[in-house]
């Protein structure tokens, strides 16, 4: 099957006027040709088949947003090629735009003082979907996003979760083989965070749409994407399943070990000491062979153990993990 999304060495060169203190600066920078390059993508390359969904994971400035544009057709890449659904996204910005969905979880594509189902009106008009086809989705979005109460209320006066919930379905109305989707879920509360996460997870599985998905919040991957995307200063660091990279690093168990008294350091073959509280010793079982048992007998009766826990690395430890090693690890593969 032909990838629906294809990158190819793609950067993005951002190109600022440099800006000199005080008014004769500002003068000066009326006349100077003077610029700051911002390389916000370096080098990116990935191939996504059709179905999958995607989660591009990043810390702040690490170009997320700026990758999403350029697939979406709202940047132009400074260098590579990128294809989506066999086109240049920039160059074919209005076909594309048929075949795309796009939320911006930080920008409204409703009409502020409009009822929400004017602007799914307009968007019927915009892109020209049949009657039949509109009814039949804007029947199945109200009921999957339970959009019934708030459907004929001005926008203005929606809850946040409210409105992320039609931002998707205005999104989604003309059944666009791919969406993406830039930090969803941010500022919801947990329960309109768990609606959406379980709606996009459902459209993923049942309608087979295409899910590229930016987020800080990785619940929303663990939830949705069983692929990762992982990128830093805008160079790719990881990419493949989610699985694969909690199995490399999630042998990094804690043991937290309590003693009646401060046994001293206490440093082990079996695990690494983390953190020493005195008579509470944390450690980080970093060989997955490794065994409780193996630890306890090589700590012995000797310093009096009162109390043990045990935790599994949750999916902020491993991304956190991986972070930390990234000169280690960047590279891997799925
Ligand atoms: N229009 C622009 N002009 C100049 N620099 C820009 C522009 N857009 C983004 N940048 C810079 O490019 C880099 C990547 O930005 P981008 O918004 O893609 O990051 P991000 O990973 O989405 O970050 P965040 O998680 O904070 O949203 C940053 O250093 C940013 O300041």
């Amino acid at each position: 099957m032909a990838p629906i999304i294809s990158a190819v060495g793609v950067g993005k060169t951002f190109r600022q006027l440099k800006r000199q203190a005080g008014f004769g600066g500002a003068l000066r920078g009326l006349v100077s040709r003077d610029y700051t390059e911002i390389r916000a993508v370096e080098g990116i390359a990935f191939s996504i088949e059709p179905g999958e969904a995607v989660g591009y994971l990043g810390p702040n400035g690490a170009g997320k947003s700026t990758m999403i544009k350029m697939m979406t057709g709202i940047l132009t890449p400074s260098a590579g090629t990128l294809s989506v659904l066999g086109r240049e996204p920039h160059s074919n910005r209005i076909l594309n735009a048929r075949d795309i969905g796009v939320v911006f979880g930080q920008r409204s594509q409703l009409w502020w003082d409009l009822p929400v189902r004017d602007s799914f009106e307009l968007n019927r008009h915009i892109y020209d979907i049949p009657d039949s086809r509109f009814a039949d989705n804007l029947a199945y979005l109200t009921q999957m996003l339970d959009m019934g109460s708030y459907i004929g209320r001005p926008v203005r006066q929606l809850s946040l979760g409210q409105r992320m919930r039609a931002e998707i379905a205005m999104a989604l109305l003309h059944d666009p083989k791919i969406l993406f989707l830039d930090e969803p879920t941010i500022g919801l509360d947990v329960v309109a965070k768990d609606a959406v996460r379980r709606f996009l997870a459902e459209i993923n599985r049942e309608r087979g749409t295409t899910i590229i998905l930016t987020t800080h919040d990785l619940v929303d991957i663990e939830q949705i994407c069983p692929r990762l995307i992982m990128v830093d200063d805008g160079k790719l660091l990881f990419d493949g399943e989610l699985r694969h990279l909690r199995a490399t690093l999630g042998s990094r168990r804690r043991l937290t070990l309590e003693f009646a008294t401060d046994p001293g350091p206490l440093t082990l073959k079996t695990a690494t000491l983390a953190a020493d509280e005195g008579a509470a010793k944390h450690y980080l079982l970093e060989n997955e062979a490794v065994s409780l048992i193996d630890v306890l007998n090589e700590v012995g009766p000797a310093h009096g153990l009162k109390d043990i826990k045990l935790e599994e690395p949750d999916i902020e430890e491993v991304i956190r993990t991986f972070y930390l090693n990234k000169p280690k690890l960047a590279g891997s593969a799925p």
